[in-house]
């Protein structure tokens, strides 16, 4: 079966800057995919191409067997970016109900998403305030809300739990892993926190525009002989398997 996100060596410079440097990697379906690494490493700059915001210098991204980017594709990819883009002075349902109706929800099926994705990251009682007054977290949780509303069959988020409290962060990964196990969503997730990478299926670490090694969290301990996976990247750095 073709894999849900093929990624085939990718680069990507802006002006002199090399920024990308002959990525690879094959996401299936239902897999929930870390990418991770430093501030600077690359990894936005990947998942916008994933997601078609930005084009590959060479090297070709398919997903969902289309070639990107493919304005066909937004309805089946749910993304997060780094920073908010939110409308302040609507209030949170306000915001959530524009994007559903861009996604042409009809009224019901509007209700029933906005009601889940408020509850899932808890919310529901903050709705009717304008987005203005949200905390930090509270917009990410927002977008994060957002992000999901069409129930897309591919979700990238870029620093999800950035600014999230750790009951809520615990919460939300309980429900990332639900949507891969239950609803076979595939979906990757940046972020330069170790605790967050051992609980992906896969992972790859990048530096530097450079995917420095992959593979599943035990699959890299082993070969990295630790159980700590802040080492397994220092590791990574220095010594290529
Ligand atoms: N539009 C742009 N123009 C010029 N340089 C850019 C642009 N976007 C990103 N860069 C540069 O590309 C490099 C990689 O940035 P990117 O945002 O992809 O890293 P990252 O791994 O996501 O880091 P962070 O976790 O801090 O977001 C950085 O050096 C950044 O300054």
């Amino acid at each position: 079966m073709n894999p849900t996100i093929r990624v085939e060596e990718v680069n990507k410079s802006f002006g002199k800057k090399p920024v990308l440097n002959d990525v690879n990697l094959t996401i299936p379906k239902g897999q929930l995919f870390g990418l991770i690494g430093p501030s600077g490493a690359g990894k936005t700059t990947l998942v916008k191409m994933i997601v078609g915001m930005e084009k590959a210098d060479t090297g070709s991204i398919h997903v969902l067997g289309e070639r990107m980017p493919n304005l066909g594709l937004l309805q089946e990819i749910g993304y997060m970016a780094q920073s908010d883009a939110l409308y302040v002075e609507l209030t949170g349902e306000e915001n959530l109900k524009f994007f559903a109706s861009l996604y042409r929800l009809s009224k019901g099926e509007q209700k029933k998403r906005i009601a889940y994705v408020a509850n899932l990251v808890n919310l529901t009682d903050d709705l009717k305030k304008r987005v203005a007054a949200y905390s930090g977290g509270m917009k990410r949780r927002l977008s994060l809300a957002i992000a999901l509303i069409q129930d897309p069959k591919v979700l990238i988020l870029d620093e999800p739990t950035v600014g999230i409290d750790p009951e809520l962060k615990l919460s939300i990964w309980k429900e990332f892993l639900r949507l891969k196990n239950e609803e076979d969503k595939t979906i990757i997730v940046t972020t330069h926190v170790m605790d967050e990478a051992v609980k992906c299926d896969y992972v790859a670490m990048v530096r530097d525009g450079r995917i420095l090694t992959s593979g599943t969290p035990s699959e890299l301990k082993a070969l990295y002989e630790t159980d700590d996976f802040d080492e397994v990247f220092l590791k990574a750095g220095v010594k290529r398997p």
